[in-house]
């Protein structure tokens, strides 16, 4: 059966892993042709229901599997009155196995097969059956002038299983990539249509499972978890009882000269986020601003190392590095956060600071890089975090033994054992200023009110995008001080639908 989006499968395939789910299946007795005739059935049942009325068909078939389905497609569209024709991009006669199999049924259906060639004409609903799981590096030609071409073109699209040219590990469009209005991934999901470029090039995913084997399914490895409303952790149900000191003390360590909003959004999404008590250790200078703003957060001025920690003695939560620079005081400072062994977030200049090698981080603290900071923590090019989101923050976490926040498109959590979670949510609104210092002061009250590192990530990353998501697609702007009152709203809405 389709799924839609709201209730996808959880597990994330790589290239690799959905081959061996592929070769597993077959191997227990589904053949890999009956499985790219009900990929073909399934595309076909899509197409027809999105695209009622339209009747032309154009398939741009490759030569790989990918093509297979779409030569099935080509043949059901005739059976089914539709105009078809299949564009075959490179030599068809090259096609091998199933691929082979589905073309020639495609032929001995009186399906017209063409050479691709340029100034051939694109008509009616086009499906993008040129490349899947088998991309292997940059696109090559011919299959690059024809993305081109179809990309220029306007028609509608349907890409099978992923969109052509998008690598299905990374959600990088290699070279070139084909915009899809409707994508309709097969089997298993893969990481690619979550992160990275994806979101420029899918359209709509729907999801079909080809009715694969259930256990055979949930036994494959996969490389990454979504994060999804139902497997979502939740906060500690509150006593009618409570009171603030059960509620943790979150002290937020930031702000050096020029920079007393980045302090004060982290202690007001700490607050928000429901901490019992919020302590701001910041420039002297910005304490009247953070009194007029937050009279409710603990403000006070420190100059050294050892002010800091007499401040943070009776804290639980350490949230480290929003807008503290990297001079002298801010090193001070971050140095001091180090020998507290208390739950920490380590944020902005705190990684800076550590990815130089000048601080050492505390053990069980939680990392929030976004690309640029995670490139100097690890010592490469951001291009290359942004290359391999997933590897960046796997090495991330292994490396600092710590829970890591790759934020950005497709936010993903790692674990030190090198578990993974995906964040889809979000919207592009959301880089912006102050948003970073938002999300550390959230994990920092999802730590004080009792999560541990990694759940309290998880909560924080999926709170913080759908907040950013209902901001932007209300059209209220995506003022961060306004992100930390819809983080609220969407708290009390979670507790109110637990209850
Ligand atoms: N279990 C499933 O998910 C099922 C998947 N199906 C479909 O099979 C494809 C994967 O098929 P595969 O033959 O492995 O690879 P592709 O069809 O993606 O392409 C291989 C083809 O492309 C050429 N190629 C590779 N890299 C490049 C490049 N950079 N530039 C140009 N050409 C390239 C390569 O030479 C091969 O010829 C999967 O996506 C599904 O659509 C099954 O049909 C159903 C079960
Ligand atoms: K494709």
């Amino acid at each position: 059966m389709p799924h839609s989006p709201d209730n996808l499968p959880l597990a994330l395939y790589s290239a690799a892993q959905v081959r061996e789910l592929d070769a597993r299946l077959i191997a227990a007795g589904t053949p890999g042709f009956e499985l790219m005739s009900r990929a073909a059935h399934a595309i076909w049942r899509t197409l027809r229901r999105r695209w009622p009325d339209v009747g032309v068909l154009t398939v741009l078939a490759g030569r790989g599997n990918n093509a297979g389905d779409g030569y099935l497609v080509a043949a059901l569209a005739l059976r089914a009155g539709w105009r078809v024709q299949v564009l075959a991009v490179g030599d068809a006669a090259q096609l091998q196995g199933d691929a082979a199999l589905a073309r020639d049924q495609a032929l001995a259906a009186s399906v017209p097969v063409q050479p691709w060639r340029e100034g051939v004409e694109l008509q009616g609903v086009v499906l993008d059956a040129l490349l899947g799981t088998g991309l292997q590096g940059a696109v090559r030609e011919p299959y690059a002038l024809v993305i081109g071409v179809l990309n220029a073109s306007g028609l509608p699209v349907l890409a099978v299983d992923i969109p052509s040219g998008l690598c299905a590990d990374t959600g990088q469009a290699l070279g070139v990539a084909v915009r899809a209005e409707l994508t309709v991934s097969l089997i298993g999901l893969k990481l690619g249509l979550f992160t990275g470029q994806a979101a420029e090039y899918l359209g709509e995913l729907q999801f079909d499972d080809l009715q694969a084997d259930a256990a055979l399914v949930a036994a494959q490895t996969f490389t990454v978890q979504r994060l999804a409303p139902a497997s979502l952790p939740q906060l500690p149900a509150r006593s009618r009882n409570v009171h603030k000191g059960q509620l943790g003390h979150v002290l937020v360590v930031a702000g050096d000269r020029g920079y007393a909003g980045a302090g004060l959004l982290a202690a007001q999404s700490a607050l928000r986020t429901g901490a019992g008590l919020v302590s701001l250790a910041t420039r002297s200078e910005h304490l009247p601003a953070a009194q007029a703003r937050l009279p409710e957060v603990m403000a006070a001025g420190v100059a050294s190392a050892n002010q800091l920690l007499a401040l943070g003695v009776n804290a639980s939560v350490w949230v480290v590095g929003p807008g503290l620079g990297q001079a002298a005081w801010g090193r001070s400072l971050v140095s001091a956060a180090a020998t507290c062994h208390v739950a920490q977030v380590w944020d902005a200049d705190a990684l800076n600071l550590l990815a130089q090698g000048l601080v050492e981080l505390p053990p069980g603290a939680v990392l929030t890089p976004h690309p640029g900071e995670a490139a100097r923590l690890l010592g490469i090019s951001s291009a290359a975090v942004q290359a391999d989101r997933p590897g960046a923050a796997r090495a991330l976490a292994q490396r600092y033994r710590a829970v890591c926040v790759l934020k950005g498109a497709g936010s993903l959590i790692a674990d030190c054992d090198g578990a993974l979670w995906l964040c889809e949510r979000g919207h592009p609104a959301m880089a912006g200023a102050g948003l970073g210092d938002v999300l550390a002061g959230v994990i920092g009250a999802l730590l004080a009110q009792g999560l541990a590192a990694l759940p309290a990530a998880q909560l924080a990353v999926y709170l913080h995008a759908c907040a950013g998501e209902r901001l932007a697609l209300q059209g209220r702007g995506l003022a961060a001080s306004d992100l930390c009152e819809v983080i609220r709203e969407l708290l009390q809405e979670q507790s109110a639908c637990l209850s």
